[in-house]
């Protein structure tokens, strides 16, 4: 049925891309395998399926770690991410890149600002980018009264800041007060939101969120419908609680507070999740490619009509009906 009217416009999502030119492993749990030369191969069949739809997306949502840690240790990095870019530019829609923690393990913050996974520099982006302290963030607008935002959720952490800069401080200084462990990626509990307290995540500055408050205020005025995207997940029922940002309720508190948002988007556990909150808004956290075995895939079209979003989920990834709060 969903099928059958014409969206507005369609775009297409995936996370977790992973690529490694490795044989296949395991997470750190050893609960999941994962399958880093497959991965390619399933961002293959996205890029087909979406340059063969009826409504061609008018962007991909690339949700961050396109390419994993593995590949510095093998001096591998540059080629890893042009194998993966090539995939991409196979066809000529554009693509918004989040940054996730593998891309720090790759990359510094700087080099990530200059490359081509910085993405704000590709589209009409280019006015609505947050310029201080390297924060990564920006929105963009394909078409009127719909906006999306792109955030930075390794704006303080330990990953891509200096150790001598005021995000680095800051950043060890929120883990230390609730994480002893010598090994700052081992959680201090076991179950629980403290999980979330981990080197391999991070949180929002001051800064990146008063700025979103203010996109959102301008979309509230404007009756805009805005999906926000990061590569943490921030509702804790969206996803296991050990993936989630560090200050995940100033953000929600924020998104609640703004009826221009529709849903927010993230990957980072690779299981996926989803729940939509008392306000309607709709948190996703989309399936990892790298822990989806050959012969699945892992990847998404939405479709963006008046009323609501479509999610047509291919392999793992869900249908869903998201209807606007
Ligand atoms: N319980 C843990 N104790 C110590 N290190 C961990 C733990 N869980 C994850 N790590 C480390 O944190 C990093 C990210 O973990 P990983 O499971 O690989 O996450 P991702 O899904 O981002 O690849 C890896 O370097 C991993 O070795």
């Amino acid at each position: 049925m969903e099928n059958c009217a014409k969206p507005l416009f369609t775009f297409g999502i995936i996370a977790d891309i992973q690529y490694a030119d490795i044989d296949d492993g395991f997470n750190f749990k050893r609960s999941r395998k994962r399958y880093y030369r497959n991965s390619l191969r399933l961002l293959h069949n996205a890029q087909k399926r979406w340059t063969a739809e009826t409504v061609k997306p008018r962007f991909i949502l690339q949700l961050g770690d396109i390419i994993d840690g593995f590949n510095k240790r093998h001096g591998a990095s540059e080629r890893a991410l042009e194998t993966v870019m090539k995939e991409f530019d196979s066809s000529p829609v554009e693509v918004h890149h989040v940054w996730g923690n593998h891309e720090f393990y790759n990359y510094s913050r700087d080099t990530l600002m200059r490359s081509v996974l910085n993405s704000t520099t590709n589209s009409e982006a280019g006015e609505g980018h947050l310029s201080i302290c390297e924060i990564y963030a920006y929105h963009f607008s394909p078409v009127p009264k719909y906006r999306f935002v792109v955030l930075d959720a390794y704006d303080v952490s330990l990953l891509g800041r200096e150790e001598s800069s005021l995000k680095y401080q800051q950043a060890i200084a929120i883990l230390k007060a609730h994480n002893n462990n010598e090994d700052l990626n081992h959680p201090p509990a076991p179950v629980g939101m403290e999980q979330r307290f981990v080197k391999f995540n991070g949180g929002f500055s001051q800064d990146q969120l008063d700025w979103l408050e203010g996109v959102l205020s301008m979309a509230d005025d404007k009756l805009e419908r805005v999906t926000i995207v990061s590569h943490l997940p921030i509702h804790p029922s969206s996803t296991d609680p050990i993936c989630l940002a560090w200050n995940y309720d100033a953000l929600l508190s924020i998104l609640q507070a703004h009826k221009s948002v529709v849903c927010f988007m993230a990957g980072h556990d690779h299981d996926g999740g989803y729940h939509r909150d008392d306000s309607g808004v709709h948190y996703l956290t989309l399936e990892g490619v790298i822990e989806t075995p050959p012969g699945s895939d892992a990847f998404g079209t939405v479709s963006v009509y008046e009323d609501r979003m479509f999610l047509k989920g291919y392999g793992r990834m869900s249908d869903r009906i998201l209807m606007y709060p």
